[in-house]
């Protein structure tokens, strides 16, 4: 029995709210009080029974099936709530604009993503709540890619029922976090479709050596964002052609350019130095990330430049996802940005 509560001749009090127990045999007609879940390992996990669902004596055998010999009627006081309000409050008071709040079951409320974006999950906010007590919150982390209807966050409440003080208290950090950030503690940031010019460097590629791998990937990759390659253009191993083929992209306004090949330690390894002498400011060359360490993130003017080593030709997932993503939801990339990737930035 949880602290705090005080059981007496099957009655629980929870806060100043009294759980009353019926004999299941004596419960046809009975109102159910909350939702009654099922578990069948590996087939079925969820509600059997409704809250509010009235019993009936069909119900019996299905009601001993899940283990239940006593169900609870409950006097709720006026300082405390049911688990599926509770849970209903706490998603209300925490979601941003991009979010829908799903049914209350089981004490918990689950919110979904409406558009393909960026999670934006306020850690700080996220302990807040979990310190408080007798709720709940559980979400993705920041910054994880969630598509149309994907979960980021539930709240849940952990007894039948919750102090209201409780959930207040919740409600409290979620105003503070939106009056001090003017957003939501948890929401999405939507990526914006952007047009990118292509540059693919080597020489093996330019003289027809070898058929283009990289147009197809990033091709893909980008679309998969909800962006596009607007143009590729193509250049050997040759510093020069390839400044001048950046700034061919430039003038043609992409959203950004990205420039492939070429990005490791050879002699013939010229991209990183063509992207500097074409006037780019340089973020960081090397990313604390595997795959992808030797990507390279500039701005050229206002432009986003990325130097794309030959894993994003073959890697589902490298350091070229993180810094789109960032770049498609409207970031600004700094130094510490790229810092911050090394931890848990091993992915083979
Ligand atoms: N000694 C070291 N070796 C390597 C290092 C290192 O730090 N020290 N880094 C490794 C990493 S990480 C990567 S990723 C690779 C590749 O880097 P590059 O971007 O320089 O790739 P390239 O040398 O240009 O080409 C590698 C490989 O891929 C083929 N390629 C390139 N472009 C295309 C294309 N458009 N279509 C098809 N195939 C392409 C190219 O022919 C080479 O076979 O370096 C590691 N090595
Ligand atoms: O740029 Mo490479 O891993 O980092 O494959």
């Amino acid at each position: 029995m949880a602290p705090g509560q005080d059981r007496q001749e099957a009655t629980t009090v929870i806060g100043s709210s009294k759980l009353k127990e019926v004999r299941v045999e004596e419960a046809v007609g009975m109102v159910l009080a909350h939702d009654l879940t099922q578990i069948v390992p590996g087939e079925f996990k969820g509600r059997l029974f409704r809250k509010g669902h009235v019993v009936t004596a069909e119900d019996l055998p299905r009601l001993k099936d899940i283990g239940k010999e006593n169900l609870y009627t409950i006097e709720l006081a006026d300082t405390d709530l049911h688990e599926d309000d509770a849970a209903d409050r706490m998603a209300r008071a925490l979601a941003g604009e991009r979010i829908a709040c799903g049914e209350p079951a089981e004490g918990k409320v689950t919110l979904k993503s409406t558009v393909h974006g960026l999670a934006s999950v306020a850690k700080e906010a996220v302990q807040a709540i979990n310190r408080i007590g007798d709720i709940a919150l559980a979400t993705v982390v920041d910054r994880r890619v969630v598509r149309p209807g994907e979960a980021l966050a539930a709240t849940r409440a952990i007894p039948l029922i919750v102090p209201k003080t409780k959930v207040e208290q919740v409600e409290r950090v979620a105003r503070d976090f939106r009056a001090e950030r003017g957003a939501a503690p948890v929401d999405v940031r939507p990526f914006r479709p952007m047009k990118a010019g292509l540059l693919t460097t080597g020489t093996e590629v330019y003289s027809g050596r070898i058929a283009d791998k990289f147009g197809p990937a990033v091709s893909a990759k980008l679309a998969e964002f909800g962006s596009e390659v607007g143009e590729q253009r193509f250049a050997p191993d040759d510093r020069h052609t390839i400044v001048k083929e950046i700034h061919y992209l430039r003038k043609q306004g992409y959203d950004m350019i990205l420039v492939s090949g070429g990005m490791s330690v050879d002699p013939d390894d010229r991209t990183p130095g063509a992207i500097s002498a074409a006037g780019a400011d340089i973020v960081s060359y090397g990313t604390p990330m595997l795959p992808g360490s030797m990507l390279l993130f500039g701005y050229l003017g206002n432009v986003p430049i990325f130097g794309l080593p030959g894993c994003v030709m073959h890697d589902p997932y490298t350091s070229f996802d993180v810094l789109l993503s960032r770049v498609l939801v409207g970031d600004t990339i700094g130094r510490e940005d790229i810092v911050e990737m090394g931890y848990g930035g091993l992915h083979r």
